[in-house]
């Protein structure tokens, strides 16, 4: 892998053909800051070029580290009007629950920002897990037809903007987990699980094909918890690595970024030719 270093930003790029870009800050104020700086590029970019963001969000620690787009400058700077919010995985659970993502993502989040409410694409709750995945498909399939959301070059998948995606220690991303059979969805874009090996058990997920067909890819991992799970994730391990879903994330004709704090990055290979 090859190092550099942005000190304007104070943090460290790794770089692999294979798993993409891999930005370590030194703590987790400088990575909220440079994640904020991300996506507000990356809104700018796609706003210019197709008219809309169409951003897929998660649950977890995620939402807290994209804070500071609810303040100056981005409160000023950011087309919040061109802004379409999905979720890249749901708990089946009501909205107003408190292990629902949109409700994380509602009270920490979006309720700061100028984001028009018909914009927000949150799962029918009304519904069981397998007919809330048919429907939030069907919501994504009329989005592409009037393509707010755009459609992959290389896949017959959406091609969200940018799919914003925490990881579990055991290496699960959105609600694709370690040996679950929904690691090999190849058809639907929105599934469903009711076998989480993390409650709540009963969820809605994109599948790996929509999460590879993403324009952006961007995986934020905090915490020495993760430390190894990472190093699986991102660094070349040979052979006898595990199949970990944060490994499977490889956007087929787009851009994967990493987002780690230096204690999540702690056993990658190149995090020892440097010190922050
Ligand atoms: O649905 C879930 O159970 C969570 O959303 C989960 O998938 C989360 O994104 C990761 O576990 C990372 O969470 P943290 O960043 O909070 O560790």
């Amino acid at each position: 892998m090859h190092v550099r270093y942005a000190q304007a930003k104070k943090m460290a790029l790794l770089e692999s053909k294979s798993r993409g870009e891999v930005r370590i800050h030194e703590n987790l104020d400088e990575l909220s800051t440079d994640l904020a700086d991300y996506i507000a590029e990356l809104s700018e970019a796609s706003v210019k070029e197709r008219g809309f963001f169409a951003i897929a969000l998660s649950g977890g620690s995620i939402i807290s580290l994209m804070r500071n787009l609810c303040g100056a400058p981005y409160n000023k700077t950011v087309d919040w009007s061109k802004w379409y919010i999905f979720w890249a995985d749901e708990r089946v659970v009501a909205k107003n629950h408190v292990d629902s993502n949109y409700k994380l993502a509602k009270d920490n989040l979006l309720s700061k920002l100028p984001i028009v409410p018909s914009h927000v694409h949150s799962i029918n709750d009304s519904l069981t897990a397998e007919e809330a995945a048919n429907d939030y498909e069907f919501v994504i399939r009329q989005l592409v037809r009037t393509r707010v959301v755009n459609v992959s070059e290389v896949s017959d998948c959406p091609k969200f903007d940018l799919v914003l995606l925490g990881m579990g220690p055991d290496g699960h991303v959105a609600s694709l987990f370690p040996n679950h059979s929904v690691l090999e969805e190849k058809n639907e874009w929105v599934t469903f699980i009711t076998t989480s090996p993390k409650p709540p058990p009963e969820r809605i997920t994109f599948t790996l094909p929509v999460i590879n067909s993403a324009a952006n890819v961007a995986v934020v991992v905090t915490g020495g918890g993760k430390a190894e799970a990472s190093r699986l994730a991102i660094d070349d391990v040979g052979p006898e690595c595990p199949v970990l879903p944060a490994r499977m994330i490889e956007p087929a004709a787009g851009k994967l970024v990493w987002f780690l704090d230096n204690q999540a990055a702690s056993k990658l290979k190149g995090f020892s030719q440097f010190s922050m």
